[in-house]
């Protein structure tokens, strides 16, 4: 199999950027990597570890004869990077991301970049840490990328985003990018936002220190901290960029909570007993179709 790009950018080497380069690597051999990350340090440790070809010191430098150019910042960065790429970009090479949201991201890179082929792509994995030492290069095997492409997309570009995301072991799923932002304000960003809550309101409490909640963390509170660790930068763009999805889910959310909570008050058991039997057999079908977490080692080391 041909490699889906020869010359391949990879603009911001953070955890998704270092690991993409590092699957690249791994799975791609022939690839020509360039990197590029608007931090100097960034840039000083992923030329310290390796991580591309060549680290570029300016994003047009970067992108310049590039088949292929792969945004990995922050979501409420990625119109910015666009515009910043936009005179050196090679007009046939295809631009893609990783975003946590999507419509918003494909109106910014669209309105930076009239005309250029966009695929927009979201590996829907990750863990809490950030940074170009965080990333590994199985991150990718066996989860799912969602790629979005705007309407009338050339297929062929698709199938190249496509072929990437599959060589680094993931499965792809096509969707509608509004689609994807409900599917996802559900699944991964009101949960982020639970954990973000839960985990402050412990900490604000009172008459219960710190260091109680610390020395008695069960393992739900414990999974919470993991969640409530993620980058703060990444997640405060995620919900400004995804506000109208993620709203509509708090809504039902708070309402479904809010019958849970009746449930307590008037020791409905059965109420209780019924939807935990139901979301037991929701667990039971993720476990059943390999998308949980069972990697024991998750975040830690993987190359
Ligand atoms: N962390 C996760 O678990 C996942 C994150 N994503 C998405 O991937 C993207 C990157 O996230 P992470 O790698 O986790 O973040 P990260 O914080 O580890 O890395 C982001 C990098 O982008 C750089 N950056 C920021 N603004 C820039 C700019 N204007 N130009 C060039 N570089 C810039 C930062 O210096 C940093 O090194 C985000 O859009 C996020 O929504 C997608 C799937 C999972
Ligand atoms: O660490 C976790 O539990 C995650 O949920 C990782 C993650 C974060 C953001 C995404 O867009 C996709 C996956």
């Amino acid at each position: 199999m041909s490699a889906p790009f020869d010359r391949l950018a990879i603009i911001g080497l953070g955890l998704i950027g270092s690991s993409l380069a590092r699957g690249v690597r791994a799975a791609l051999p022939g690839v020509t990597l360039v990197g590029y990350d608007a931090d100097p340090a960034v840039r000083a440790t992923a030329r310290r570890i390796g991580l591309a070809d060549t680290i570029a010191d300016l994003p047009g430098e970067a992108v310049r004869g590039c088949d292929g150019v792969i945004l990995c910042v922050p979501v409420g960065a990625m119109g910015s990077v666009a515009a910043e790429i936009a005179a050196d970009l090679d007009p046939a090479a295809i631009v893609s991301d990783v975003g946590s949201c999507k419509a918003s991201v494909v109106d910014a890179l669209q309105a930076a970049l009239p005309g250029a082929v966009i695929v927009p792509a979201h590996p829907v994995a990750g863990t809490e840490r950030s940074g170009p030492e965080a990333g590994f290069a199985t991150l990718f095997r066996q989860r799912w990328c969602i790629l979005t492409p705007p309407e009338g997309t050339d297929p062929a570009a698709v199938d190249r985003v496509a072929a990437l995301w599959r060589a680094l072991g993931s499965d792809v799923e096509i969707m509608a990018p509004d689609h994807h932002d409900r599917v996802l304000a559900v699944t991964s960003h009101l949960p982020h936002l639970i954990a973000y809550t839960i985990v402050g309101t412990a900490s604000d409490l009172e008459e219960i220190t710190q260091s109680e909640v610390i020395k008695f963390s069960a393992g739900g509170f414990r999974d919470f901290t993991r969640i409530a660790a993620s980058d703060p930068v990444m997640w405060r763009d995620v919900f400004l960029a995804n506000r109208e999805a993620v709203l509509e889910m708090l809504q039902r959310f708070s309402e479904d909570l809010s019958a849970l909570q009746r449930a307590i008050r008037w020791g409905e058991g059965d109420a209780l007993f019924d939807r935990f039997t139901a979301t037991r057999a929701i667990r039971r079908s993720i476990v059943e179709q390999g998308q949980d977490d069972a990697r024991e080692d998750f975040g830690r080391s993987h190359d």
